[in-house]
């Protein structure tokens, strides 16, 4: 998978001028986030779809009881999105639940169903905060490899994770299962809110299946120049 571009913008007009400086003919994979999708409603999707060609990512993050997650579930199936997220912190029911609404919507939209990843921890997590505020006692590393398990259980086709963490998630999920790494920074770039930051090069050679890059691409000078030296150095596994 190419990297995942973070559309993490307030309008559908910055989306598409963004996007619109991407020659139509390389295949772009975007996410659409909370902000976007809030701002914008669904109408979002196909808007971008129509824009250039596209595969999207929509990452909502559902996380509520299993009832009102499988519900929302079928509403995102409907969407024609290549991925989408949910907390693995819901548990094993929800997770199946939401499974369960993705299938369910897409087959009524006629399309195929989103690829469901599930959230062990977010990157902007460090070991302080799962034990200060979560009063979660292992290492940040052991969680998340228990969450993916539980996750990969629950019918998930894959995990959202620091790439950090990628070998120990190997060591318990099933080859096909994907590892999908945000806190993505070349060297050099500003780390921002993120905590477990790994470079491109880096990230692929612990295995990520596919990195998600927001703030170094969308805020730099040139995003397209951006855009390809993280490329460059995802492909070649180089930094
Ligand atoms: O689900 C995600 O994509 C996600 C999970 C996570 O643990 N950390 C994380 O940063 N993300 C998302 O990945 C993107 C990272 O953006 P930048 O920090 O700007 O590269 C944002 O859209 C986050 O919402």
């Amino acid at each position: 998978m190419t990297p995942i571009i973070a559309l993490d913008f307030k309008d559908k007009t910055t989306t598409l001028d963004f996007l619109s400086q991407f020659p139509k003919e390389e295949h772009l994979f975007v996410k659409v986030g909370m902000e976007l999708f809030y701002a914008e409603g669904p109408a979002i999707i196909t808007e971008i779809q129509q824009a250039r060609p596209v595969s999207i990512f929509l990452d909502l993050k559902l996380h509520d009881i299993p009832n009102t997650v499988e519900k929302a579930a079928w509403q995102l199936g409907k969407l024609g999105v290549a991925m989408t997220t949910v907390h693995a912190a819901g548990g094993k029911d929800m997770m199946i639940a939401a499974k369960r609404g993705l299938l369910a919507g897409a087959k009524a939209a006629g399309h195929p169903a989103p690829k469901m990843l599930a959230i062990t921890q977010l990157t902007s997590t460090d070991q302080t905060m799962l034990t200060n505020q979560l009063s979660i006692e292992i290492p940040i590393s052991q969680a998340v490899q228990h969450l993916a398990a539980i996750a990969q259980a629950s019918n998930a086709d894959g995990v959202v994770a620091s790439a950090l963490e990628t070998p120990l998630i190997r060591s318990v999920t099933r080859p096909d299962f994907l590892v999908v790494t945000p806190g993505i920074r070349p060297y050099g770039a500003a780390v921002g809110d993120q905590k477990r930051v790994v470079t491109p090069g880096r990230a692929k050679r612990l295995g990520s299946s596919a990195i998600v890059v927001g703030r170094p691409i969308t805020q730099a000078d040139d995003p397209v120049a951006a855009y390809q030296s993280v490329k460059e150095a995802w492909e070649t596994a180089h930094d």
